[in-house]
């Protein structure tokens, strides 16, 4: 039974407006959430307040939209900017500190003691006021393991309602983040996030090890965007999660919109929506090679594990190539109304193969061939 204790942060209107390209306008930020709402993520994360007077007047905005996900935000553990992010009415905030030697020396100067000590007025203020609130070390994965377990103890118990693992600059293996969830599973007993940054192609297989081992949020973002090349994109955890669990997964997210929410992030944050992305990429469901094609006329399932009806989408077979085969000229030449016996297929494919050999052909050019083959 695959584990379904797992709920969606998504981060593009904060890891993702981190993203090098992206500055999202108040109506970026309304459209998306609303997108992301109606798409069924469970949180929504937008800027801390703190950041600027914009981000501020756009998080109290998207507040009070009054959206079924819960609308979060991000913090330091500075009082100031939890009292604005307190100010703005969100559900929930994610605090943290970084806690390897590097980000210590290189970003705030204190030890594993005083990160300690500094947690906890910011985190007990959130919590006075009734938030849901979480504590991530932050570059968890280059943190000593005895320092990380001190940290997280302490969070947890403040109260915590969840601490967060972050792989911040995306070094960790899905061994390791496995071992680590597990650890920190075994040491608290809140839940658990994860944060997985995507510089060295890991990001959804750590996010999938990460709730294997009892993670139970994982944060996104639409398309993947965020610092350097961002974080686990939301469509490659989906696909990921579908695949073990496609009726749980399709019964909670409306799996249709993915399409049109990939749409609106790629405008607002100026970027293509690759060919290749999980799920909605331009060639998801092509297929090409004959040996392949033949048996897609067979039974759909032969080389796809996920349906693109499951998300509103449609596959294609591509018959003109030099690479087909007699059985999908043969399925083609049905689907139009032609029927031609063994030798003659083999011989029109023949053909065929001849003709793309100089350029593949279209579906109208294969039809042609299959009409005036007849006729001739
Ligand atoms: C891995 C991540 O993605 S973490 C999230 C990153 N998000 C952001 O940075 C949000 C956008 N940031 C901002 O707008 C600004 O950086 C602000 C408003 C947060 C702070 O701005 P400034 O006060 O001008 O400081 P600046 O950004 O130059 O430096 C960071 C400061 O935060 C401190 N700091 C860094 N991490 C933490 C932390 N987790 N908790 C508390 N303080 C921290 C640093 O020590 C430094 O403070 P200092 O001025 O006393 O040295
Ligand atoms: O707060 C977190 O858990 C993650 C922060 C972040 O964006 C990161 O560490 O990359
Ligand atoms: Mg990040």
């Amino acid at each position: 039974m695959p584990n379904s204790n797992w709920r969606i942060i998504d981060s593009t209107l904060r890891e993702g407006e981190q993203f090098a390209k992206a500055t999202f306008r108040p109506q970026d930020k309304v459209e998306i959430a609303r997108a992301l709402d109606s798409f069924g993520v469970d949180y929504i994360e937008l800027t801390s307040p703190a950041a600027s007077p914009q981000s501020q007047r756009d998080l109290a905005h998207v507040v009070k939209l009054g959206l079924g996900a819960r609308v979060i935000t991000h913090s330091r553990c500075v009082v100031d900017d939890v009292k604005a992010a307190i100010d703005t009415g969100v559900r929930g905030l994610g605090l943290l500190f970084a806690t390897s030697r590097i980000l210590r020396e290189s970003s705030h100067g204190k030890s594993i003691q005083q990160i300690i000590d500094a947690m906890a007025p910011p985190i007990e203020l959130a919590l006075g006021a009734g938030l849901e609130v979480r504590f991530s070390a932050e570059d968890t994965f280059r943190t000593e393991e005895a320092d990380l377990l001190a940290v997280y103890r302490a969070a947890a118990q403040l109260g915590v309602h969840r601490v967060g693992l972050a792989d911040t600059v995306g070094i960790a293996t899905p061994r390791q983040v496995f071992t680590a969830v597990r650890e920190v599973r075994r040491a608290v007993k809140c839940d658990i996030g994860f944060h997985g940054h995507n510089d060295t192609g890991c990001a959804i297989a750590n996010a999938h090890e990460a709730v294997a081992a009892g993670a139970t949020h994982v944060d996104v973002s639409v398309l993947g965007i965020g610092e350097r090349i961002g974080i686990t994109p939301l469509g490659g955890f989906v696909a990921r999660m579908y695949s073990l669990d496609p009726q749980g997964v399709a019964k909670r997210y409306r799996l249709g919109q993915l399409r049109e929410l990939e749409r609106l992030v790629a405008r607002a944050a100026a970027v293509e929506i690759p060919f290749n992305n999980y799920l909605t990429g331009e060639t998801a469901y092509s297929h090409k090679a004959g040996m392949h094609l033949k048996a897609m006329t067979q039974n759909p399932g032969s080389y796809e594990v996920i349906p693109p009806e499951a998300f509103g989408l449609t596959r294609r077979l591509i018959v003109g190539s030099r690479l087909t085969g007699k059985h999908a000229i043969g399925y083609r030449a049905r689907e139009i109304g032609i029927t031609f016996g063994e030798g003659e297929l083999k011989a029109i494919t023949q053909r065929i193969k001849e003709l793309a050999d100089q350029g593949s052909l279209s579906e109208e050019q294969i039809d042609e061939v299959l009409r005036e083959w007849v006729t001739a």
